[in-house]
């Protein structure tokens, strides 16, 4: 049955493979006046779609496609005086434009396992090429955001089918590196 939700408008047709030498480039907000533009140095990882309620997606889409890159990457090149945090207490301190609402980047400072990295999203890239998302997290988060409950088999057969295993926290890898980070700052592991 074909899923009646837009997973991400980027990815409705198939998700594209990115180039193996993609090397960064500059995210552009949606504004066509003083848009916002922020340079990112070398690679993104951890390409992903993202259901939860927080992440930016563009308008219809259920998902967020997000990745990682390290925060040294990050520079605003441009209007960055339109940037505010869209919600200070969270983790990730998403820096979005206040006249479009795309969010530009979102660093993690707080003591946890992704800190110093910052969570972009590469659709605004300018460039093309950026590393394909490889799977789906927070998948049942998006019943939060409107998607009906009853819809969710259909969603999940659309990400399988696109290549994108849902998951509904973080995928086995991130989870376990979250997990070790843990282990270690309680000295349960004493070694990597
Ligand atoms: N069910 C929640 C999940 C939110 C959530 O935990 N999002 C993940 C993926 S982006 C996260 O790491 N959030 C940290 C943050 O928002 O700072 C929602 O949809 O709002
Ligand atoms: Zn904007
Ligand atoms: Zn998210």
């Amino acid at each position: 049955m074909p899923s009646q939700v837009s997973i991400h408008p980027a990815l409705d047709g198939g998700v594209k493979k990115g180039q193996e030498n993609f090397d960064g480039g500059t995210l552009v907000c949606a504004c066509t006046d003083r848009a916002v533009k922020v340079a990112i140095k070398g690679t993104i990882a951890h390409n992903h779609a993202c259901g939860c309620t927080k992440c930016w997606k563009p308008k219809g889409a259920a998902f967020s496609v997000v990745a990682v890159t390290p925060h040294e990457s990050v520079t605003v090149l441009e209007n960055g005086d339109k940037l505010h945090v869209v919600d200070p207490d969270a983790l990730i301190q998403r820096h979005a434009c206040k006249a479009c609402g795309v969010h530009m980047y979102g660093p993690v400072e707080r003591e946890h396992a992704f800190k110093g990295l910052d969570f972009v999203h590469p659709e605004r890239f300018q460039e093309g090429g950026w590393p394909e998302p490889t799977f789906a997290a927070f998948v049942s988060s998006i019943i939060e955001s409107g998607t009906p409950p009853s819809a969710m088999a259909g969603v999940r057969g659309r990400l399988n089918e696109l290549g994108l295993t849902p998951y509904d926290c973080l995928n086995p890898t991130l989870m376990d590196v979250i997990a070790t980070w843990v282990a270690k700052k309680t000295g349960t592991l004493k070694e990597a």
